[in-house]
C-alpha cells in the first residue's frame, strides 16, 4: 500500500486529476486516498466506498511531464524532476536521443531549456571549444552565462566527451564549484548550451587590474575557497586538470568558484586506470605530466594550486615556460630536480631524455624570500617534485598558512570590483599597446618619409591600419615575424569577413614541411561550422585575447615578440607544443576528429599520449595560406643535456625570428620606397 495523503493534497489531487465523483458535494475532509506503488489511485468516501478513478502510471507520468514542461517553458526556470530516467521518456520530454543515450544519468530529472527563453547580451569568453555569452534568462529575469560547445553529434565519441563535462558538473555540488543550471539543446544543431550561474570576475582578470595587489587575508580567502572546491572534487573522485586563474571565477560577493570542467576526469584513487598526460595548461602543469605520467591523482591539481598561490603573492606567473622543455627546466631550477630514487622508480618514457645531468637545488625559499614563511612553506609543499609529498587539498586546508595571523578574510569583506575578466584585461592591454605602437610608428614614419609622402594622409592611414592589424593578430601569435613557436612553424592568421564564431578545430592534415626532417606530426586545421560557412570564420579579436591563460601573461612579456625575439603565441602556455620525443605523432593518428573529440578523447588511456588532443592542441588554429599550418616538428634532437637543449632551442627560434624580420622588412613599403627612389 502506498502512503495516505493529507486532506488538502488529496483534494488537490482529485481536483487536478479531474475527479468528478458523484459525491463531489460531500465533505471532502472525510475523503481518503491511497496511492499504490504502481501509480494507480483509489479514493474512498467516508463510508469506505470506493469512488474510483484509476490513473495509470503512464497517465500520471504524462501529466507530470506536461506540468514540468509547462513550468519550464512558462515561468519556472529551474529544471523539474522527470519521474523516471528512461531514455524514451527523456526523448519525449524534448531531449535529443543522442544526448539521452549518452548522458541520461546526468539529465535525469531535467528538462531542456529552449533557446528563445534567453536573450544573449554579449560574449564574455572564448574557450578553445566554446564561446561563452552573458545572457538574460527571460523566465527568471536572471543574468546567466551560456557556454556554447560544439561537437559532432554523429560521432558517439565526440558526444561522449562533450557529455563528460555535463556528467561531472552534475556530480558536483559545492559553493566553490560552478553550478550547471540547465541545458539548451536542439535536435538539429551540433551545439549545446550549458547554462551557468553568472560570475562577474575571474582571478586572472582581478589580478591584472592596474595597480591591483591582493592583501594577505585576501589571498588566503581565495586560496581557502579554491582548496575547499578542490577537496570536494577530489572526494567525488574527480580531477579538474586545468586549474588556472581564468578558470577560477569570482562573483560580486567574493565567492570563488572553480569552472571549466572540460578536461576534468573521474579518477581511481589507486591510480590503476591510465589517464592522458596531455592535460593542464603548461604553466600549471606538474613535472610528472611533463614527463608523460599516465597514472596520477589529486596531486596534479595541487601542483597547479601551488602555482596559483605563488602567482597571487608575486603578481606574475611563477613558471611561465614557453615550451615543455623550458617548462621542465624552470621547474628544476625552482623546485630542484628529483632524487635518484624518483627517477629510478619513474619508469616513464621521457624520464631518461629529460633527466638533467646535474642536480638542481630547490630554491623556492630564496626566490620567494619576501613572502611570509607560512606561504613559502605551503608553496614548497604544493610544488614538491615528488607528487606523493604534495598531500591533499584537505591537508592543505589544515596547513598553518591558514591558521597563522593574518587569517583569511570573509569573502563578503573582499573589495567590490568593477566587472573584470581575463578577456577585459587583455582587451585593455591590447588597446594600450595599439595606441603606444601606432604613436611610435607614426612618429617614426613622419621622421623618415620624404616630405611629399609625409603629407599624404592615405599613406599614414594605411600604415596605421597595417599596424593595428598586426597588433590584433599579435593576440593569436605575437607577430607575423614570429612564426616559430615552440617548435612549430605557424602560419599567419587570416581574418574572414563576417565571421563571428571561432572555427571548429580539427586534426586535419599531416604534412611534412620542407624544412623538417622529423617524424610526421598532425597539423591542426580549421574545420567549418556545420551549418553556415560564413558563420564559422576566424577568431575575433576578443576571442583571441582569451587564449592567454596565465594570471598576468602580458605583464611578463608573454606573447610580446619585442621582449625576446622568440615570441610565443598566446596559446603556448596551454600547449605542450614541443613535438619532439614527448609528442612525436604517429601516422596511425591520421584521422579526422572533431575538435571536441580531439579534446575530450584525452582519457581513454596512455595510448593517446601521442596525440595532441587536449584543448590546447586546438590552439594551433591559425589559418595560414591555404588553410594549412606549418609545424616544424621537433626543433631538437633528444639529448640528456637540458641546458644544451634549451640553448639550441632558443638559437633556432632566434634565427627564425631574424629571418622573418628580414623578409617582412623586404616586403615593407619603406624598403620598396628606398629601392625605388634610391
Ligand atoms: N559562469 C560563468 N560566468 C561568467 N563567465 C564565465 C562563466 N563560465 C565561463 N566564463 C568565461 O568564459 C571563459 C571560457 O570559459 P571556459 O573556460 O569554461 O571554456 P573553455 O572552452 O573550456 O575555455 P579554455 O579553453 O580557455 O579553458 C572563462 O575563462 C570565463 O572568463
Amino acid at each position: 500500500m502506498g502512503c495516505m495523503h493529507s486532506k488538502s493534497s488529496a483534494v488537490d489531487d482529485i481536483q487536478e486529476s479531474g475527479f468528478k465523483g458523484k459525491d463531489r458535494s460531500r465533505d471532502l475532509s472525510l475523503i481518503q486516498m491511497d496511492i499504490h506503488e504502481n501509480g494507480s489511485r483509489r479514493v474512498y468516501d467516508v463510508d469506505g466506498r470506493e469512488m474510483e478513478r484509476k490513473i495509470s502510471l503512464f497517465e500520471k507520468q504524462r501529466n507530470e511531464r506536461a506540468e514540468s514542461l509547462a513550468a519550464i517553458n512558462s515561468r519556472n526556470p529551474t529544471p523539474v524532476r522527470v519521474p523516471k530516467a528512461a531514455e524514451g521518456e527523456q526523448v519525449a520530454a524534448g531531449w535529443p536521443s543522442w544526448l539521452s543515450a549518452v548522458v541520461g544519468e546526468a539529465i535525469n530529472g531535467w528538462l531542456p531549456r529552449r533557446a528563445d527563453t534567453f536573450e544573449k547580451l554579449d560574449k564574455i569568453g572564448q574557450g578553445t571549444y566554446s564561446s561563452v555569452y552573458r545572457a538574460r534568462d527571460l523566465i527568471s529575469n536572471k543574468i546567466v552565462a551560456l557556454k556554447r560547445v560544439w561537437f559532432d553529434n554523429l560521432d558517439p565519441e565526440s558526444v561522449k566527451f562533450m557529455c563528460r563535462e555535463i556528467l561531472i558538473l552534475r556530480k558536483l555540488d559545492h559553493q566553490n564549484i560552478i553550478k550547471l543550471e540547465g541545458l539548451i539543446t536542439s535536435r538539429l544543431s551540433c551545439s549545446l548550451h550549458l547554462v551557468f550561474e553568472y560570475m562577474e570576475h575571474d582571478l586572472t582578470g582581478l589580478a591584472a587590474r592596474p595597480g591591483e595587489k591582493f592583501t594577505e587575508p585576501q589571498i588566503k580567502c581565495y586560496m581557502k575557497q579554491l582548496l575547499s572546491g578542490l577537496d570536494h572534487c577530489h572526494r567525488q573522485g574527480i580531477l579538474h586538470r586545468d586549474i588556472k586563474g581564468s578558470n577560477l571565477l569570482i562573483d560580486n560577493n567574493g565567492i570563488l568558484k572553480i569552472a571549466d570542467f572540460g578536461l576534468a576526469s573521474l579518477f581511481d584513487p589507486d591510480c590503476s586506470i591510465p589517464l592522458t598526460s596531455r592535460v593542464v595548461t603548461l604553466w600549471y602543469r606538474p613535472l610528472e605530466l611533463l614527463l608523460g605520467a599516465s597514472h596520477y591523482g589529486v596531486e596534479v591539481d595541487l601542483w597547479s594550486t601551488g602555482c596559483i598561490l605563488g602567482e597571487l603573492y608575486t603578481g606574475r606567473p611563477i613558471l611561465p615556460g614557453k615550451t615543455e622543455v623550458e617548462q621542465l627546466h624552470k621547474i628544476f631550477k625552482l623546485c630542484g630536480s628529483p632524487s635518484d630514487d624518483y627517477w629510478r622508480n619513474l619508469h616513464l618514457s621521457h624520464a631518461a631524455v629529460f633527466r638533467p645531468p646535474q642536480h638542481y637545488r630547490k630554491c623556492i625559499m630564496d626566490t620567494f624570500k619576501e613572502l611570509p614563511p607560512v606561504a613559502i612553506g605551503l608553496i614548497e609543499k604544493l610544488l614538491s617534485v615528488d607528487p606523493s609529498q604534495r598531500g591533499t587539498a584537505a591537508l592543505a586546508l589544515n596547513n598553518e598558512f591558514f591558521t597563522t595571523s593574518p587569517t583569511a578574510c570573509d569573502p563578503s569583506c573582499l573589495p567590490k570590483y568593477p566587472p573584470s575578466k581575463e578577456i577585459d584585461a587583455r582587451l585593455r592591454e591590447e588597446e594600450a599597446g595599439i595606441k603606444r605602437n601606432s604613436g611610435r610608428k607614426n612618429q617614426a614614419s613622419a621622421r623618415k618619409l620624404p616630405p611629399d609622402l609625409q603629407s599624404n594622409p592615405g599613406y599614414n592611414n594605411a600604415n596605421e591600419e597595417q599596424m593595428q592589424m598586426s597588433q590584433s593578430r599579435g593576440e593569436a601569435f605575437s607577430s607575423q615575424q614570429d612564426k616559430t613557436v615552440s617548435g612549430f612553424l605557424v602560419g599567419p592568421l587570416k581574418e574572414q569577413r563576417g565571421s563571428k564564431e571561432p572555427r571548429k578545430y580539427q586534426i586535419e592534415h599531416y604534412q611534412k614541411p620542407a624544412s623538417y626532417s622529423g617524424p610526421l606530426i598532425p597539423v591542426y586545421g580549421i574545420g567549418k561550422a556545420p551549418t553556415d560557412q560564413d558563420h564559422c570564420g576566424t577568431i575575433t579579436a576578443r576571442s583571441r585575447l582569451s587564449m592567454h591563460s596565465g594570471l598576468l601573461a602580458r605583464r611578463t612579456g608573454y606573447g610580446n615578440h619585442e621582449s625576446s625575439g622568440a615570441s610565443v603565441p598566446s596559446s603556448t602556455n596551454k600547449v605542450g607544443r614541443f613535438s619532439g620525443p614527448i609528442h612525436g605523432m604517429e601516422p596511425h593518428m591520421r584521422r579526422q576528429d572533431s575538435k571536441y573529440h580531439s579534446k575530450r578523447n584525452s582519457d581513454t588511456g596512455p595510448v593517446e599520449d601521442g596525440r595532441i588532443q587536449t584543448k590546447e592542441s586546438a590552439l594551433h588554429y591559425r589559418e595560414p595560406e591555404g588553410n594549412k599550418m606549418y609545424l616544424s616538428g621537433p626543433l631538437l634532437v633528444p639529448s640528456n643535456n637540458v641546458d644544451q637543449l634549451l640553448k639550441e632551442h632558443d638559437r633556432r627560434i632566434q634565427e627564425y625570428s631574424r629571418k622573418t624580420r628580414v623578409t617582412k622588412y623586404r616586403t615593407s613599403k619603406r624598403y620598396v620606397y628606398r629601392k625605388v627612389l634610391g
